[in-house]
């Protein structure tokens, strides 16, 4: 791939409905489109930073910067790029800063896909023609609120209910739904709002046969997490904990969850993803694709690289309409009754960019002209 010209774009679309987690509420979201472009193909990602560093240590802000000052760079200066798992190791000498890096690094991977005619899934060496998906639903004020989200979502289909809980909200919330709506796959994200202090409160949770509890413990952590998982019957996943292989390799070691939610964007693209993926394979561990509150071309990354054979959970990857009054890809992204997404054979991401919407969510473009 001879990349000629890279484009920044900063955008900024608001939620339908604000979306409250342990950490704060998310009203609206600022996050960053690269458009890399050769001769004949523009290649897409997405930088899914928030604009606040609540949830990892990035911003839009601060991956604007990264990218500007240090990724591109490194990008137009080299000649050509003939595979896009080069992209990950041009970009290993810059510590973190993933959800800047996977933005080019999953621009790449479609331009490749483009180039090669072939579906981004099929690149990446997926296996299925549709994936299932859940959804994600934020803390409620009120138990009834709460059910009321829940029966509507599970009327548009989805079948996998995710549950953000955090001290105060958590026990009598999962009793309420397991109440109304019995065995229906049900799961929890904590984001990291609870120590061992709470070991007890996770024991009493063993009761509501959970699918997963998603980050119950510190961000940066994989040790207290190994000793609650010790002592726990229910699946804990790992999200913020885990920016790379080596995270993955030692939270496996250590026994510190059951499964992880691999984020394309939390640990630096679609190379670093195939490659946790793989380690979880081997040794066993079934995985699953989380958002960031998606747009339309970050959700087509996920939709590609939930369809390897080791994403064995619904993912985080909900219907263009969770979020957005009209996203700005097309074809917009529906679910079937069965919770179930189709993936898209036409060449990369099988997705474009409805260009009309474009310039209304931009708020901020830049140019990188190959000298
Ligand atoms: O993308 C979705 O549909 C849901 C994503 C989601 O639950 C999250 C997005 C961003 C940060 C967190 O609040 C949370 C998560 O931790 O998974
Ligand atoms: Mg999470």
């Amino acid at each position: 791939m001879k990349i000629e010209k890279i484009v920044l774009r900063k955008m900024k679309m608001q939620l339908k409905k604000p979306f409250h987690v342990s950490f704060g509420i998310i009203k609206e979201k600022k996050f960053i489109v690269a458009e890399v472009h050769t001769k004949d193909f523009i290649g897409y990602g997405d930088c899914s930073a928030l604009p606040f560093p609540f949830y990892n240590e990035e911003t839009t802000s601060t991956a604007w910067h990264i990218l500007d000052e240090f990724l591109i760079p490194l990008i137009l200066s080299k000649d050509e790029i003939s595979h896009p798992e080069e992209v990950n190791s041009l970009f290993s000498p810059i510590r973190r800063n993933q959800m800047a890096k996977s933005a080019l690094d999953c621009a790449i991977w479609d331009l490749y896909a483009k180039e090669q005619n072939i579906s981004l899934s099929k690149a990446l060496g997926g296996t299925k023609e549709k994936i299932e998906t859940g959804i994600s639903i934020g803390i409620q004020d009120s138990i009834d609120d709460l059910l009321h989200v829940i029966d509507k979502y599970m009327n548009e289909g989805y079948r996998r209910i995710k549950l953000k809980i955090k001290p105060g909200k958590d026990i009598k919330y999962l009793e309420a739904v397991r109440e109304h709506f019995g065995d229906i796959m049900l799961m929890a994200d904590a984001n990291s709002a609870y120590t061992l202090k709470d070991i007890d409160l996770f024991k009493e949770m063993d009761k509501f046969n959970l699918l997963m509890i998603e980050q119950p413990l510190s961000h940066d952590d994989i040790v207290d997490h190994a000793k609650l998982q010790a002592v726990v019957d229910t699946r804990i996943c790992l999200d913020e904990s885990i920016h790379s292989i080596e995270d993955a390799r030692k939270a496996i070691e250590l026994g510190s969850m059951k499964t992880i939610n691999i984020k394309v964007a939390r640990v630096g693209g679609l190379t670093e993803t195939k490659k946790i993926h793989d380690l979880c394979q081997l040794n066993g561990i079934p995985v699953w694709c989380g958002g960031m509150l998606d747009t339309g071309i970050a959700r087509a990354h996920n939709i590609a690289v939930a369809s390897l054979p080791n994403y064995q959970f619904p993912g985080d990857i909900p219907a263009s309409n969770r979020y957005w009054d009209n996203d700005f890809v097309s074809p917009q992204v529906i679910i079937d009754q069965n919770s179930l997404v189709q993936v898209p054979n036409t060449a990369g991401i099988g997705f474009e960019p409805a260009l009309e919407l474009y310039d209304k969510y931009t708020i901020e473009k830049k140019e990188f002209v190959k000298s």
